[in-house]
């Protein structure tokens, strides 16, 4: 069967949603500034939208793990192939990733980036997969619960492909 994709949650709700998060963090951190941290690659078209959404100070940093490579399931294996640039220590810390599926790549995270002292460290998430969890990590703002399929677009690929997509499919096709 040809690869083909179904859409899941389309572009007008995604939009929507991202403004909502927007308002709860401009809200949740009222008088402080948020230092963002985006998980690349996934991360980047969702970081890129949320920040446009919050009225706080923002400033930035990008991080590279990878622990799926071109396969549809994590090795278990997170690799750093860029750390951040900035230091962490006394900043309010939001970590933005596009999809929370084993967890393990968030654990990993945290794990190495509360060493380095935030002042505060919270998750942001436009995905999530409950049912696929093996680690346990603390999320405090989800976009969207979604089944346990394999999705992409908004950042998310299929052997890096379809990361340019404005809306979240699944891949239908593919064993
Ligand atoms: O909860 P987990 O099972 O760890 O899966 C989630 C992680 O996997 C994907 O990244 P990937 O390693 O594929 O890198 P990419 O963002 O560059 O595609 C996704 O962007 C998350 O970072
Ligand atoms: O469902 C997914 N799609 C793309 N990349 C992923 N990384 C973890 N889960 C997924
Ligand atoms: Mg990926």
């Amino acid at each position: 069967m040809a690869e083909s994709i179904r859409v899941l949650v389309s572009e007008e709700k995604i939009v929507k949603r991202i403004m909502e998060l927007g308002a709860k963090i401009s809200e949740d951190y009222a008088g402080k500034s948020v230092h963002l941290i985006c998980v690349l690659k996934g991360g980047a078209p969702f970081m890129c939208e949320l920040a446009k959404r919050i009225t706080v100070p923002v400033s930035m940093d990008f991080m590279s793990v990878s622990s799926y490579g071109n396969n549809t399931s994590s090795s278990g294996i997170v690799k750093i192939a860029k750390d951040l640039d900035e230091p962490l220590e006394g900043k309010d810390v939001l970590i933005v990733e596009d999809i929370i599926d084993s967890g393990r790549t968030l654990y990993y995270l945290m794990q190495l980036l509360e060493k380095r002292k935030p002042a505060s460290m919270k998750i942001c998430t436009l995905l999530d997969k409950p049912e696929r969890r093996e680690r346990d990590v603390k999320v405090e703002y989800t976009g969207f619960n979604i089944p346990d399929k394999f999705v992409v677009g908004y950042g998310l690929d299929y052997a890096q492909k379809y990361r340019n997509l404005p809306y979240i499919g699944v891949v239908e096709g593919v064993e």
